[in-house]
């Protein structure tokens, strides 16, 4: 038997305090293995609500890895195993009984790699909606989701053609009209404007910085100015190749200003320093 979450708005966060952050996901991963590989482990990480979360690390530290745990999407890789515990509204995404299709529905995924589908502008924000048999105005929705995404300006004469005939920025963009059309709660990133020229990236990056007025965001970037511009929680991770492996965990995690500024770790220190890469 599946169970779906619970609708968003019963999302039961963690409230230890007035003060204390509220968390959409909540993660302790113990351990993530593909095979028999350690990718990563001892990582503690929240998401936390109406707030951008920066994942950064060298190469190969389990930024990915990580994120693509928090919405069930290394599922679809069969010697994927994680060890720990997700915690999205008060459940545990991995529970036996949950439906990994409805933890996608609330937690929506943009890619590196824009990648629409090859139908049309309108078709490509429909699609979830359709799949999720939505009972609304799918011409009104698919409207609000362009506008949401700082695209409808440029796409509503052209509606009806190609998703793929738009340019890389604008394709991103559509992503991210079609990720945010199901009214998801969060929304991870990973590098999204790793494919993009600075232009788009900058706007890329400002609709990221709308969207958390509405959305949970985590993004995973290779560009320490980028979680600087955006993410107000950085956490950072590294490679420890102690054991003769090397398994991605998490160094340290707080205020971007203040891990950048004021790190607690020397290996923070020494990476966003561009000591190594
Ligand atoms: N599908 C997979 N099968 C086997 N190993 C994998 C798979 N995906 C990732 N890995 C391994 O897991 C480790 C973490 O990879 P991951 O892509 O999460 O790191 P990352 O920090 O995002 O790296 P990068 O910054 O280079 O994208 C790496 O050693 C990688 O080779």
């Amino acid at each position: 038997m599946t169970t779906n979450l619970s609708t968003p708005s019963a999302a039961a966060a963690t409230t230890a305090g007035a003060n204390a952050p509220q968390y959409a996901i909540s993660a302790a991963i113990d351990k993530i293995y593909y095979g028999d590989f350690l990718a990563v482990r001892d990582s503690v990480i929240g998401v936390e609500k109406g707030k951008i979360t920066g994942f950064i690390g060298p190469s190969g530290c389990g930024k990915s890895t990580v994120l693509r745990s928090l919405n069930r999407m290394n599922d679809l890789i069969p010697i994927f195993r994680l060890e720990g515990r997700v915690d999205f509204m008060g459940q545990d995404i991995y529970a036996k009984d949950i439906d990994p299709v409805s933890v996608r529905r609330h937690i929506g995924m943009v890619f590196q790699q824009p990648n629409p589908f090859s139908m049309s502008i309108y078709e490509n924000v429909a699609f979830g909606l359709r799949l999720n048999r939505y009972k609304g105005n799918m011409d009104e929705q698919v409207e609000r989701s362009l506008r949401r995404a700082g695209l409808w300006n440029e796409v509503k004469d052209k509606l009806k053609q190609n998703g793929l005939a738009l340019s890389g920025g604008q394709q991103q963009r559509l992503c991210i009209a079609r990720a945010i059309a199901i009214e998801p709660t969060v929304l991870l990133m990973d590098e999204p404007c790793s494919a993009l020229d600075p232009i788009a990236t900058r706007i890329v990056e400002e609709l990221m910085l709308e969207l958390k007025q509405d959305y949970s965001v985590a993004i995973v970037t290779h560009n320490m100015q980028q979680a600087q511009r955006v993410a107000d929680i950085t956490a950072f991770f590294s490679v420890d190749v102690s054991k003769g492996g090397r398994t991605g965990y998490l160094v340290e995690k707080g205020p971007t200003k203040e891990l950048f500024d004021h790190p607690r770790e020397q290996l923070t220190r020494e990476y966003v320093s561009g000591q190594f890469s």
